[in-house]
């Protein structure tokens, strides 16, 4: 864009510009004219021609002269030679007085230019009314004085005229551009930048810049001069969004303003976000001339955005989609109809005894191997499916445009959740120590279009659920029956808590008899009787709190009721030892010991009568802190039972370490002993093994007289069964001890 001048700036251009161009004309004029002029004998304007040029020619050159003196010079010689013309060659040249004070007006101001009107007024009148020029005016041709009246009045009218025409016009020429300029001044110190190009119709035209603001300078390091000239398309760049580009360009092609957001670059080339107004110039048609940009750098204002969004849809660990964003896409993904795009599917991964992996090596090496989950699991999946984390060690993968029939569909979503499974099995280092990452997938297909995406969720949850009650580290595909079963289980638990705060559930106690048959202690079992009056199984109800982490609190009402127990068989002159079942969750509680101290403080029960049982599945996991915390309750007196023996993964290395008390031989060992052969060889080793160890053993399900008298054959362990008792309600339980007298040798045994 030229730079704004005042009025004194372009008089002075236009001046500078005048010269040559003067002298050009005039001594091509001067050369065509001196032969005739010399033929006539009229050599003084001749002379006068060439003094004229030199002069002109001295102003031109003489440009440290002041602007006012050079102009007043250049009157001077355009009012002698016009002086000079009309007295050589007459009212002919009475034009060329016009100059002085046109000149005048449009180099100098209105003031000389009246200067320079009635001097050449009064020069025409002066020469006319003297006769040195001829001014023929019909009816006075004799009165030269008249003649020459009417000549300088009308040349002072049109003269006036003219000038003060010129005048008014630079008047209101300088008043425009003093306001240009003012408008300039601001613009170019405004903090937006502000960038003028020039419209260029063709659409994919370079729109050359023409202005840019110092605020535009400063943010993009460019100079002015690097930057006039060049395309509008110099401010975008690699990771600016093609949308915004085709709306600016739409926006231009139909003459419209537009606002965008876009990713503008430096001359360095850094990015930074930059918001921008786009408007239409147009003059005096439809179609913009220029278009003026004006732009604010918002890129603090998009971080700070960027960040809220990626907290509220990312998972800072990971990086991954989060659940709400995962659920945004499976809801949008599930809008789709399949015919369009094919089948969706989850897979809901959870990793396999993670909990481990936080409590051996810290939550550290936890967070890094689910980041390692994270890089796996987009790595084998394809960019176009999702994969997000939803909580601790929870991962969905969602995969869209499967096939639209669903035994493909299915068969294709199994496949990639083998090919994940294989992936995350592949042997890991760990803060230099390796691992194998176990993960469970469930995996739902949409198959019904009105299906919700919190249905295919719950639906995937479930079958990973599935999946872990397999034994952990494979894929299940859902079936609509494990829905009734989670909803079936989800009742239950509901029905559970109500039962365990309305005090609905009750304590039974089975008697463990010696080779005798004589009472040596009792077990509680717990027992849940329905308002219909039907009875819920241990078997059913125990894995249901297990799962919901209800058997905390059972736990504890438990061990109270089994003190309570104890002190009423203790009252009616029946104390016996009772085994109390601790559940593997209720016995990592980090408070356990205190729970326990504090029951058997409220109690007064003995501590040494109470028998712990503990399940194999406490001793699989965090071995080291479950003795520890054994050792800890066995130096209070209570004594531990390994229950169901045999049925678990028991690492043997660790029984010896453990303050044990008693081994249980599980009923299903039983159950076809002294007839099959496998079975009663476990319960020989068993038998032997607890010899070795110097343990009681305690064999449950004794329904035979074979089975009591194999074992009192081999060994002589305690029994449970109903072949000899039952479980019984407290009351019946101390009512048959006082009718059968038991209570005496029960009492000899364990005095
Ligand atoms: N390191 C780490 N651990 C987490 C994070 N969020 C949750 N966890 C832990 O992840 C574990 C999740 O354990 P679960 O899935 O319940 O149990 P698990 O040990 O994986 O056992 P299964 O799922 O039954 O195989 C818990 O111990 C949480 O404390 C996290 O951001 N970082």
């Amino acid at each position: 864009m030229v730079s704004i001048k005042d009025i004194a700036g372009w008089r002075e251009r236009i001046f500078s510009s005048l010269l040559p161009i003067v002298l050009v004309v005039g001594t091509v004029s001067t050369i065509a004219i001196v032969p005739f002029l010399l033929q006539r004998g009229m050599w003084p304007v001749a002379l006068a021609d060439a003094i004229a040029l030199g002069w002109i020619f001295a102003i031109w050159r003489l440009k440290g002269l002041p602007y006012t003196v050079r102009v007043f010079h250049f009157l001077a010689v355009v009012y002698v030679l016009s002086v000079a013309l009309m007295l050589s060659i007459g009212a002919a040249s009475l034009s060329y007085l016009l100059g002085p004070p046109l000149i005048a007006s449009i180099l100098l101001s209105l003031r000389p230019a009246i200067v320079a009107l009635i001097l050449c007024a009064v020069s025409l009148l002066g020469l006319g009314a003297t006769g040195h020029i001829s001014l023929s005016v019909p009816g006075w041709e004799h009165d030269p004085v008249k003649a020459a009246l009417v000549a300088a009045l009308n040349y002072t009218t049109i003269g006036v005229m003219l000038t003060l025409i010129c005048s008014n016009l630079l008047k209101g020429l300088s008043l425009s551009l003093a306001e240009l300029q003012l408008t300039s001044a601001a613009v170019s110190r405004l903090n937006d930048m502000v960038v003028i190009a020039k419209a260029v119709a063709h659409r994919n035209s370079a729109q050359p810049i023409t202005f840019v603001n110092k605020a535009f300078l400063r943010r993009t390091g460019y100079a002015r001069e690097e930057v006039l000239g060049q395309s509008l398309r110099m401010l975008q760049g690699p990771d600016t969004d093609q949308a915004v580009i085709t709306c600016i360009l739409e926006a231009m092609g139909s003459n419209k303003p537009c606002n965008v957001e876009l990713v503008s670059y430096t001359k360095s080339g850094s990015a930074f976000w930059l918001e921008l107004e786009l408007m239409p110039f147009t003059q005096s048609s439809e179609v913009a001339t220029h278009w003026v940009l004006v732009g604010r750098d918002i890129t603090e204002r998009r971080t700070a955005a960027d960040a809220i969004h990626r907290l509220a849809f990312y998972d800072v660990l990971t990086g991954l989609p989060n659940r709400r964003l995962l659920m945004e896409r499976l809801a949008a993904a599930l809008e789709e109809t399949p015919a369009n795009r094919g089948l969706n599917a989850i897979l809901y991964l959870d990793l396999d005894n993670f909990k481990n992996v936080n409590d051996a090596r810290g939550h550290a090496v936890g967070d890094a191997l689910l980041g390692h989950v994270a890089t796996r699991l987009n790595q084998t999946v394809r960019n176009s499916d999702t994969v997000a984390r939803i909580g601790g060690d929870e991962f969905v993968v969602l995969l869209g445009g499967l096939d639209a029939n669903p035994s493909v569909a299915s068969y294709v979503a199994l496949d990639v959740a083998h090919t994940i499974r294989t992936a995350l099995a592949a042997p890991l280092d760990l803060a230099g120590q390796p691992y194998n990452i176990g993960v469970s997938i469930g995996v739902a297909l949409c198959l019904d279009a009105r299906a919700s995406s919190h249905d295919l969720l719950r639906e995937a949850d479930t079958a990973m659920y599935r999946a872990k009650a397999n034994g952990r580290n494979g894929v299940v595909l859902f079936e609509s029956a494990m829905l009734s079963e989670t909803q079936y289980k989800l009742t239950m638990e509901r029905d559970l808590a109500q039962a365990m705060n309305n005090g609905e559930l009750t304590m039974h106690l089975q008697l463990q008899v010696d080779r005798l048959g004589v009472p040596a202690g009792a077990e509680l079992l717990m027992r849940w009787p329905r308002a219909d009056g039907t009875m819920v199984r241990p078997d059913i109800f125990i894995p249901v709190a297990e799962s919901s982490g209800l058997i905390v609190p059972l736990g504890n009402w438990a061990l109270r009721e089994a003190c309570k127990a104890w002190l009423a068989l203790d009252r009616t002159g029946n104390p016996m030892p009772l085994s109390i079942n601790v559940s593997p969750l209720q016995f990592r509680q980090p408070d356990f010991v205190d729970q326990v101290c504090q029951i058997l403080a409220d109690t007064g029960a003995p501590p040494q009568q109470l028998i712990f049982e503990v399940t194999e599945g406490l001793l699989i996991e965090d071995i080291e802190q479950a003795i520890k915390r054994m050792h800890k309750l066995a130096a209070l007196g209570i004594r531990f039972s390994v229950d169901d023996f045999g049925t678990g993964y028991s690492n043997l290395a660790y029984l010896t370490k453990m303050p044990l008390y008693e081994l249980k031989i599980d009923k299903r060992f039983m159950h076809d002993t002294p007839h099959d052969v496998s079975g009663t060889a476990i319960v020989q080793s068993i038998l032997a093994m607890a010899g070795h160890l110097g343990l009681r053993v305690v064999a449950e399900g004794i329904e035979s007289i074979e089975q009591a008298q194999y074992l009192t054959a081999h060994g002589g362990a305690y029994m449970q069964g109903y072949l000899y008792h039952r479980p019984m309600a407290l009351e019946q339980l101390i009512q048959w001890l006082q009718d059968s007298s038991a209570s005496v040798v029960a009492t000899a045994a364990y005095g």
